[in-house]
Parts: structure tokens; C-alpha cells; sequence
């Protein structure tokens, strides 16, 4: 498929949009949105954004200085969109697992190519919406047939991702997924996140042992964990604080590689994990979806003040 049929079947008359424009990254075609209240940079590949940043304020999302734009590569930072499912496939329950074909984590959305499927524009908001069909082109990967559908929602009160996922299959289908946010921060051991206490988790790094939140999260060092809560979150920095609002989900994952696995990590620099965290507003272990035929659900957040 050429890369111009993923764009609107409309022509694109000159002025069309005030706001947005085609744009190359790197080697992926992307939507630049430049309006007077902010910037934000999505890619068509992963319907990944890539920057969102209210004009006069510094970037709201964390984007690795080595992260590469190329066909078929994750872009590390921003927000991935992992789907149709989260983590490592043997990890995931076993309904969800014996659709998955590959050992590949965070299934294939996130360097499979979308298709635009609207732009609208106002003199205070953008909303873009993309589409992704789970088909028989990823039979390698998945079996399945759903329909995937991003809509971006910018302002200058922050943005809102709501993906929804509609099974288009004759059979119940199962899936795990995450909206894999990337945050700043000028120093991860003085960042907080508020809003897990009272919760449980799974911590990853210690064997998939539940564990009990007491307080908020605190940060030393590597950070894996599947908390059982879709509760709103403020992640505090000694930048300032951000808001989180879930849709549509149970589950939130907080990770930071701390030094020795950034060292191990595909397009990070080694020296830059005290820099970021990522918050990840989820459908993961438990908190998995079964979707009858012809059912949906959206998955969302609200990033905001
Ligand atoms: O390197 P990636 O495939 O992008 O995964 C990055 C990270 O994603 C999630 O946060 C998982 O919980 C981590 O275990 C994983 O390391």
C-alpha cells in the first residue's frame, strides 16, 4: 500500500486545515499540529504521539534523544499504544495468550501502519482520530479480527487518548493493551506518584509477587509493577505535577529501567532513566477485556493539570 492512500480520501485542498500539516520524522510520515495554544507530533506508524507541549511550556511527554523513527522500529517515548495485548505474551492469561503467535511483547499496533480517519480543528481544540484493522495481515503475530480506533484530543488543558477496540471476530475475544506514557522528570528519586496507595500490585521484579501499596510510589531504582487500580493519579516532579485520568481501566503500570537494564534497552541512552518514568493507563494481567462479537471498549486517559 502506497503511503498516500492512508490519508484522506479528500483532496487536501491548500488551507484545508489551519493547524495541521503532513510532516516526515525521520523515515515515518506524521501529523504536526502547530495551533496558537500548543504542539503535538503523531506518527502514523503506532499512532504514536510523539510530543504534546501547550505553547510557553516545556514537552509533557519524555521522547529518548536516541529514539529512531523508521519503519517497523518502536519509537522510544511518547506515548506507544501497546495492543492487542500488553507485556510479554507468556505472561498474559491464557485467553488472551493462545491468540499470540510471537514472543513479542506489547503486541504489533505500535510499528503497524494506521490510516487517518479524521482531522477537525477549532480555535481551541484538535481532535484526530486513526484507525487500525486487526486482521489476517498480522496471521503471524495474532489471530483475530478487531477494529481499533485512536482519537487524540488536544487543548490547552492537556490531551485525552480514548482507544476503542470493537471485536469484528465470530468468537469471544480476549485482550490486554496499555497506553505507555513516557514522562519527564528533572530527577526521578524526587518524583512521586499519587494515588496508588491503598492498592495492591504485582511487582514484576520480585518474582510477580502481589505486594501492598502503602503510600504514594517512590523511585530508587528499577521499577516494574502491574498496580490493581484505574484510579486518577498526579505524578509529582520537582518540575511540577501532571494529572492522569483513566478510562476504561483497572490497572496501571509504573516502570523506570533504573541503570542496568537502560544499559540494556534499545534506544536509550544508558545515562538517562533518572529522567523519565513511564505511567501506563492499562487492561493488564487480571484486568484483561473479553469482548463478545460485535462488542467494544475504550480505553482512555486524560493527561492534564
Ligand atoms: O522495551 P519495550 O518493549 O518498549 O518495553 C518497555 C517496558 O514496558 C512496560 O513498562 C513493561 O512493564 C516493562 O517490563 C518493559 O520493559
Amino acid at each position: 500500500m502506497s503511503e498516500s492512500s492512508h490519508r484522506p480520501s479528500r483532496p487536501l485542498a491548500p488551507g484545508q486545515w489551519a493547524f495541521t500539516r503532513w510532516i516526515t520524522l525521520g523515515r515515518l510520515e506524521a501529523l504536526e499540529i502547530r495551533h496558537p495554544l500548543f504542539n503535538a507530533t503523531l506518527t502514523l506508524q503506532g499512532a504514536h504521539l510523539v510530543q504534546f507541549q501547550p505553547t510557553d511550556e516545556a514537552q509533557w511527554l519524555w521522547l529518548s534523544p536516541a529514539a529512531r523513527f523508521e519503519p517497523g522500529v518502536a519509537i522510544r517515548g511518547g506515548i506507544p499504544l501497546c495492543w492487542p495485548w500488553f507485556g510479554v505474551p507468556e505472561r498474559n492469561p491464557p485467553e488472551v495468550r493462545k491468540r499470540i503467535h510471537t514472543e513479542q511483547p506489547h503486541g504489533f499496533a505500535r510499528t503497524a501502519l494506521w490510516r487517518l480517519e479524521d482531522v477537525r480543528e477549532n480555535a481551541h481544540e484538535v481532535e484526530i482520530s486513526l484507525a487500525l484493522d486487526g486482521n489476517d495481515d498480522f496471521a503471524d503475530l495474532w489471530s483475530g479480527h478487531a477494529l481499533a480506533l485512536i482519537t487524540f484530543h488536544f487543548s490547552v488543558r492537556g490531551c485525552r487518548l480514548a482507544l476503542t477496540t470493537t471485536n469484528l471476530g465470530a468468537e469471544p475475544l480476549a485482550l490486554s493493551q496499555a497506553l505507555h506514557t513516557y514522562l519527564p522528570t528533572p530527577d526521578l528519586i524526587r518524583t512521586r506518584v499519587l494515588g496508588l496507595g491503598y492498592s495492591s500490585y504485582i511487582d514484576t521484579l520480585d518474582n510477580w509477587a502481589y505486594t501492598f501499596q502503602e503510600g504514594p510510589v517512590y523511585f530508587s531504582g528499577e521499577t516494574d509493577r502491574i498496580y490493581e487500580s484505574g484510579e486518577p493519579l498526579t505524578v509529582v516532579t520537582p518540575a511540577g505535577s501532571r494529572k492522569l485520568t483513566p478510562v476504561g481501566s483497572d490497572s496501571t503500570v509504573v516502570w523506570n529501567p533504573g541503570p542496568d537494564k537502560a544499559a540494556r534497552l534499545s534506544d536509550f541512552p544508558a545515562t538517562e532513566w533518572p529522567r523519565m518514568l513511564c505511567v501506563e493507563t492499562a487492561n493488564a494481567a487480571s484486568d484483561y477485556r473479553v469482548l463478545n462479537t460485535g462488542q467494544s471498549h475504550t480505553l482512555g486517559v486524560l493527561i492534564g493539570r
